[in-house]
Formats: C-alpha cells, structure tokens, sequence
C-alpha cells in the first residue's frame, strides 16, 4: 500500500502544553483512519497541522508523495497548497448562496471553467442523494442534508485526502447514525483516504479501518478497531475503549502468556495474561473486565474457582440486551447479557470472568468501587 499521509515525529507546543507530542503515523490510499481521545488530547491540533493551518515545532507531513511541512527545513505549505478536502463540526454553509453555488465555489476560485463546475458539482450532489436539490437554500434543508453540503464542498474539489473534524456531531443520534454509513460509503465510492478525528468511540469503531488512540497529545496505539479493543496496547487504551470494571485479584504465577490468578471466594483461576499491559509477576493486581466476558448464574453457590458472588443493584433493558450492575465485594461490576436472561434487581448471583486482563492493582477500582 502507498501511504498518502505520513507524519514523522510531529511535536506542537502551545507555551508549557504539548498538544502533540512526538506523533507518527501513516495513512493509506482508500483509507478511513480515526484519531480518538477526550477531549484536550491533541486531536484537532494533529488534524489542524495536516490541513496547514498549525505549524509544529517538530517533525515532517508528506501527502501524496511530497512533503508540506518539515520543521527541520522550514517548509510549510498553506492549505491551499495541500491536496485536502475539509469539514468540520461548525458545518459552515453559506446562507446567502444555494446549494449548488455553496459546492461550486471553491471550484469558481480554482478558476474552473463553468461547464466544468456544473458538471462535477452535479455528480457530487447526485453522489449524495441530493441530485434534485442544487437551487434550494441552506435555510430550506435539515441539519444532515446541510452538512452534506459542507462535505459535497470538500469533495467537489477532487481532493487527495479528506479531513472530517467531529463533522456528526450536531446531529441528533438517529441521524448521526445513518450519515456514518453514508460517510462510509462514500469513502468506498471515492475511494478517497479520510483522517477523520472524533471523541467517539462508537462512530470511530464503526466507521475506522484503523483507529489511533491519543492521550495528552501521545499516541498510544494504532490498530484495527478489533486490535484496540482486544488487545490494547497500555492502560488508557484499555480504559479508554468500550468498558471496564476492575475486580481485585492475586497474581500467583505467570507462565508464558498466561497467569494464574486467585480471585472471587475461592481457589485459584487462570486468565489470558496481556503481556503489553503492566501486568505485575505476583500479588495484588486487578482483573478488568468487559460486560460481555463476565457470566451470571442465578445461583448462591459460588465457591468455586473463578467464581464470586454478587448482587444484582440495577439493571436495565437495552432491547436486544440486559446491562446489570453487579456488587461483588466492594466492586460495582457492569455485565451485559442477551436479553433472553433477565434477573431480579436485589438477587443473588454467581459472577464468572470468560476473559479479561490482569493489570496492577494502582487506582484500577477508582470507578467501580461504588455505592453500598
Ligand atoms: N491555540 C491554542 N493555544 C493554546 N493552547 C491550545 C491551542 N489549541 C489547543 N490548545 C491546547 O492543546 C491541547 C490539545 O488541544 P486539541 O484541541 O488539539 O485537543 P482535542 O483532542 O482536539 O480536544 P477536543 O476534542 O476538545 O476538540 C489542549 O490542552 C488545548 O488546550
């Protein structure tokens, strides 16, 4: 694969913040590729010094085979000189001209003959389902069909990359979900690479063919959306994507990837050890774990191994799935099940882990330690 967007070591200072510190990473033709994080860690400044419109203080950008930024050097192309296409959250339209001038003006100012315009200005608006709607105004269409507009805009200019910041996010949820899979296929029809930057992780996991994981302006991982969340690299990936709760633990022993762990009223438990997260060689430890990989058993018998009893606090139905918050201990343990088991708020069940990860024990039960 040839990469059409590579950054090299990229490090951007505001003052004493490092938004962006020291990030590499490559993306290829037909690629859609996620940048994810809270808030604060440096997404929109990666995305911003792609585009141009930041300058790092350290590190090289090449797009499509040639470089438009290098610190070292001082090159550092404006936007306009960058092979990109962008939309952001702030979908700005503008008001006083129609659908069809709004998608043709960066063409206009390209200087693009007017046949020229009509022409590709009609594909993308066919391309998008709003073949009949190029002579309304922005005022006369909903808020997915605006932002339609501003995407049609960065398309229309035949871009090599397309850069998308947070562009669902003044969507209702309904909406939302069904412009990703518009967005996806577009990106399938075009063929066209997109950095898109989100702080969620279910648009990102749903959309991505890879995803990279930022943290205080580091990059932790990038992997397949399946690799982030099933082997995540260090403890804010593991944290940070989809959910855990954190049961405490003993570490016996650890042989190759496996370790032998005691947890729960009885006898010992082996789980599949991760061996890139800060699994201590014996004692204290905490087993995090996803909803999905903790079974219930309506049952008070849990002296077993790898078993603890627990107490069903709350549950809630989720239509094709039962989410329960369960106290095992001083834990509060969130399980999902299909929703063909449904179990009494107040019982008593055995709790049992399919798979988790054994990590050390510093502040890994800050979150499910809970109520009494
Ligand atoms: N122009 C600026 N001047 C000073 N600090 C800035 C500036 N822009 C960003 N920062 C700081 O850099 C860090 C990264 O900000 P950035 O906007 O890239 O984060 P983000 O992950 O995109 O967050 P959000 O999801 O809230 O947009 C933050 O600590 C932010 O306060």
């Amino acid at each position: 694969m040839t990469a059409i967007l590579t950054l090299d070591g990229l490090t951007k200072r505001y003052g004493q913040v490092t938004a962006v510190d020291n990030v590499s990473l490559s993306i290829d033709a037909n690629e859609f590729f996620s940048l994810i994080g809270p808030s604060g860690c440096g997404k929109t400044t990666t995305l911003r010094s792609v585009a141009g419109l930041e300058s790092a203080q350290q590190g090289a950008i090449q797009m499509a085979g040639r470089t438009v930024f290098d610190a070292a050097t001082r090159r550092d192309l404006p936007p306009n000189k960058r092979p990109i296409g962008m939309v952001f959250q702030s979908y700005a339209v503008w008001p006083h001209m129609n659908i069809f001038e709004n998608i043709g003006y960066p063409l206009k100012v390209r200087g693009l003959p007017r046949d020229a315009i009509k022409a590709r200005v009609q594909r993308v608006l066919d391309m998008l389902g709003m073949g009949d709607l190029g002579a309304r105004m922005p005022s006369q269409l909903s808020g997915g069909q605006q932002q339609r507009v501003a995407l049609g805009r960065a398309l229309a200019i035949e871009p090599s990359l397309l850069l998308l910041d947070e562009p669902l996010s003044n969507l209702d949820a309904k909406l939302r979900e069904s412009m990703r899979a518009e967005l996806k296929q577009v990106q399938r029809d075009t063929g066209l690479p997109i950095l898109y930057v989100t702080h969620d992780q279910d648009e990102a996991l749903a959309m991505s063919d890879r995803i990279g994981v930022m943290s205080a302006g580091v990059l932790h991982q990038i992997g397949t959306p399946t690799e982030v969340y099933t082997r995540p690299a260090t403890r804010f990936v593991l944290d940070f994507i989809g959910t855990v709760s954190y049961l405490p633990c003993e570490v016996l022993r650890r042989e190759g990837d496996t370790v032998a762990i005691r947890w729960g009223d009885a006898g010992e438990a082996s789980a599949t050890l991760e061996v890139n997260l800060d699994t201590p060689e014996r004692g204290p430890a905490s087993l995090a774990v996803r909803p999905e990989h903790v079974q219930l058993t309506a049952s008070q018998e849990a002296a077993q191994p790898g078993l603890a009893r627990g107490t069903i606090k709350i549950r809630a139905y989720l239509g094709d799935a039962w989410e329960y918050h369960v106290r095992v201990g001083d834990c509060l343990v969130r399980v999902r099940t299909d929703s063909a088991q449904a179990l009494e708020e107040g019982s008593e069940v055995a709790v049992g882990v399919r798979q988790g990860f054994v990590v050390s024990a510093a502040d890994g039960e800050r979150d499910s330690v809970l109520f009494d």
